[in-house]
């Protein structure tokens, strides 16, 4: 249980804003609802960082220190109206959704992220009895429901990455989708995205995201990732996304079979030394890999994504 004298940084996603230009966005941000009032807004160099409940456009992540006379929050992951907490405070869940008029429900969860479709479950602490909530992210809507599909707010930045680096018109796959959050994304610029995923609820969830975004150029996909290369043809997409970070690779020779030569895959991992997919591709057609780290995971783990070029075909 935390201790409630103790005022520890606080981890958010902020808006930058030139100093000059702080109290428009501030009143910008009040206006939208998004403007997180119990943490205290920062200076750095010319700017103001302002805390915000959600990863609106533009957002990052930063530390914050609540504000002073307002009562600490427990730590806890915002999506949309529903706040995770990090441990069982029921407390803590009452003095959160008394304080955020943007949430409905404080979650925690009883079990880990577990099972094929990478799913938790979880105890209403307070508020409404619901594990469903609409979420908004860098202007799109996703609705999930949390107990029957994956989903992480802290990939905002890496979906959004993923859409910079792409070419207006690209054919798209996305192997593991989910709800659809990095395929809706990156439907954005490209001609077409596929959309796979083995989980049922995960797709319904994506057609209701797709139209939720006005998203035509999506097709949603039940079936296992295997299965993808017989029903697609060999270098028919520019770039394959493979979120699946516990999978340690596999399938990454069908997603290099589906990808056209000089095409780009991203292959999500989760590891404990740097390179731990190199070996996996040693045999395939890669023109250059570049590695980073997306997030850290556990102490010792990390969630890293490797940018791989490829460089021909496989028959
Ligand atoms: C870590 S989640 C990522 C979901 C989504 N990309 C996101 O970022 O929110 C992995 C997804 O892969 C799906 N999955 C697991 N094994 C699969 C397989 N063999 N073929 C297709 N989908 C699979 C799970 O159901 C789950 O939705």
């Amino acid at each position: 249980m935390m201790d409630r004298d103790e005022v520890l940084p606080v981890s958010q996603w902020c808006l930058q804003a030139v100093k000059k230009e702080g109290e428009v966005v501030r009143q910008r941000l009040i206006h939208e609802g998004v403007l997180d009032l119990s943490l205290r807004v920062r200076a750095e160099g010319d700017h103001l960082l302002f805390p915000v409940t959600e990863p609106i456009s533009g957002a990052v992540r930063s530390e914050f220190i609540p504000q002073p006379g307002h009562p600490i929050l427990p730590r806890h992951e915002q999506i949309g109206g529903i706040a995770i907490l990090q441990e069982r405070d029921m407390a803590g869940a009452a003095t959160l959704l008394a304080s955020r008029p943007s949430l409905h429900t404080v979650l925690y969860p009883v079990s880990p992220v577990e099972g094929e479709y990478r799913t938790r479950q979880f105890e209403v602490l307070a508020g409404e009895e619901t594990t469903r909530t609409v979420y908004l992210e860098y202007g799109l809507h996703f609705e999930f429901d949390l107990s029957t599909v994956y989903f992480s707010a802290r990939l905002a930045n890496e979906r959004q990455r993923l859409l910079s680096l792409m070419e207006e018109g690209e054919a798209v796959l996305d192997m593991f989708a989910g709800a659809g959050p990095f395929a809706i994304t990156l439907a954005g610029r490209a001609s077409q995205v596929v959309a796979c995923d083995l989980n049922p609820a995960a797709v319904l969830q994506m057609q209701v995201n797709a139209r939720l975004n006005r998203c035509r150029n999506l097709l949603p996909v039940l079936a296992d990732a295997g299965h993808l290369k017989g029903i697609f043809l060999p270098g028919q997409f520019d770039r394959v996304v493979m979120n699946l970070p516990l999978s340690k690779g596999a399938f990454v020779a069908d997603a290099i079979f589906l990808c056209r030569p000089s095409g780009m895959v991203h292959l999500y991992m989760l590891e404990s030394t740097e390179g731990e997919a190199l070996p996996l591709l040693k045999d395939l057609p890669v023109a250059g890999v570049r590695e980073r780290r997306v997030r850290s995971y556990s102490p010792g783990q990390w969630h890293a994504v490797y940018d791989i070029a490829v460089s021909g075909s496989i028959e």
